[in-house]
């Protein structure tokens, strides 16, 4: 039998909850540094940064998080990123990807809204033919910069619109940025035909996530992992089957949780929750989506079969056609197959 490592590099994936600017690898942030003359804290050395990355709590992750958004100038760094990111992505045997981009972080640092969307859509589309990846948007409100951003972000979405746009979410900080707030936003995306993926119940407790759902409509929760915490929601998700967007290293990376062995992940699946797992801000907390698969199948005790399923969860909660999900399940079911026995 192929060992589980080796089992889960080849094994097809999708990934639901992977940020694009928190996805640039050590070596285009450096080069991106590099280029602002030590005008940035960002250090323009790619083994610097692992030192850089490293979080003191979820606002310092927030602060280093912003101080790379600030190294993007221009349409072509967001074009360059975005190509990159869809390489490693490939390499990690996505097959497709809803990645959450911050469009409001860009415009307020001078990329026109315009220019943003076509460099994400053109590298979008390169991408598919270069690495066979699929790429779908989430525009994300980011919660610290409060109501003028999530005007913005909608605005951008719906007059902009473009074609790989699927959902609309609320990241950065939850302390101190209630969700209610957002329900205005959120309706309207809703009512445009955009799906709803807050973050919620990361670093705050399970309120927040009855709040997601109940004011912003939220079909899947960024994290959820308080949930934990209360029976009922926990209940409530199962029944209903809202998938939570799992990060186990990012929670421990950021603090939300003390370490992986006191993730709740297990008690999230022993509830009967649905999950995806993902990669959040993969060279940010040093893993990779294929290194949150091993540590959930240690988490979970999975085997090879285990695993296979939990690929096929992911692809059960993304915002795909039906003809597309089958289309992925059928390559992990072959794949699982052809694994040596
Ligand atoms: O794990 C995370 N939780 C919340 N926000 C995150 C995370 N990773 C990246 N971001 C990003 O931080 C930005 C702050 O302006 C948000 O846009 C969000 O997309």
């Amino acid at each position: 039998m192929t060992d589980l490592p080796t089992f889960i590099t080849g094994l097809p994936k999708v990934e639901l909850h992977v940020h694009h600017v928190g996805s640039a690898s050590p070596r285009i942030v450096a080069e991106l540094a590099a280029r602002h003359e030590g005008r940035s804290p960002v250090p323009a050395d790619p083994e610097a940064l692992a030192d850089y990355f490293a979080f003191r709590d979820f606002a310092h992750f927030i602060e280093v998080y912003l101080s790379v958004v600030d190294l993007i100038r221009d349409a072509d760094d967001v074009w360059l990123l975005t190509h990159e990111v869809a390489r490693e992505l490939a390499r990690q045997r996505v097959r497709y990807a809803e990645l959450t981009v911050t469009p409001y972080s860009h415009v307020h640092r001078g990329i026109p809204a315009e220019a943003f969307c076509e460099a994400i859509e053109d590298a979008r589309k390169r991408a598919e033919a270069d690495f066979g990846i699929a790429l779908r948007w989430c525009f994300d409100i980011p919660g610290e910069a409060g109501l003028p951003a999530a005007e913005q972000t909608l605005r951008i979405a719906l007059d902009q619109r473009p074609d790989g746009l699927i959902s609309f979410g609320l990241g950065g900080p939850e302390i101190g940025v209630p969700r209610p707030q957002f329900k205005p936003y959120f309706d309207q995306a809703r009512a445009a035909g955009l799906r709803s993926v807050p973050h919620a119940g990361e670093t705050t407790g399970p309120e927040t996530i009855w709040d997601a759902l109940r004011e912003l409509g939220a079909e899947r929760i960024g994290h959820g992992i308080s949930a934990a915490l209360d029976p009922a929601l926990l209940a409530h998700l199962a029944e209903r089957r809202i998938p939570l967007e799992v990060c186990p290293t990012s929670n421990v990376r950021t603090r939300a949780v003390a370490s992986l062995d006191e993730h709740p992940l297990p008690q999230l699946v022993a509830a009967g929750v649905p999950v995806s797992i993902n990669s959040d801000d993969p060279p940010m907390f040093g893993t990779t989506l294929n290194d949150e698969y091993a540590v959930a199948a240690r988490l979970l005790k999975l085997d090879p079969d285990g695993v296979a399923a939990l690929a096929r969860d992911a692809v059960a909660a993304a915002f795909l056609e039906p003809a597309e999900q089958a289309r992925i399940t059928a390559e992990i079911d072959a794949y699982r197959a052809s694994a040596v026995s």
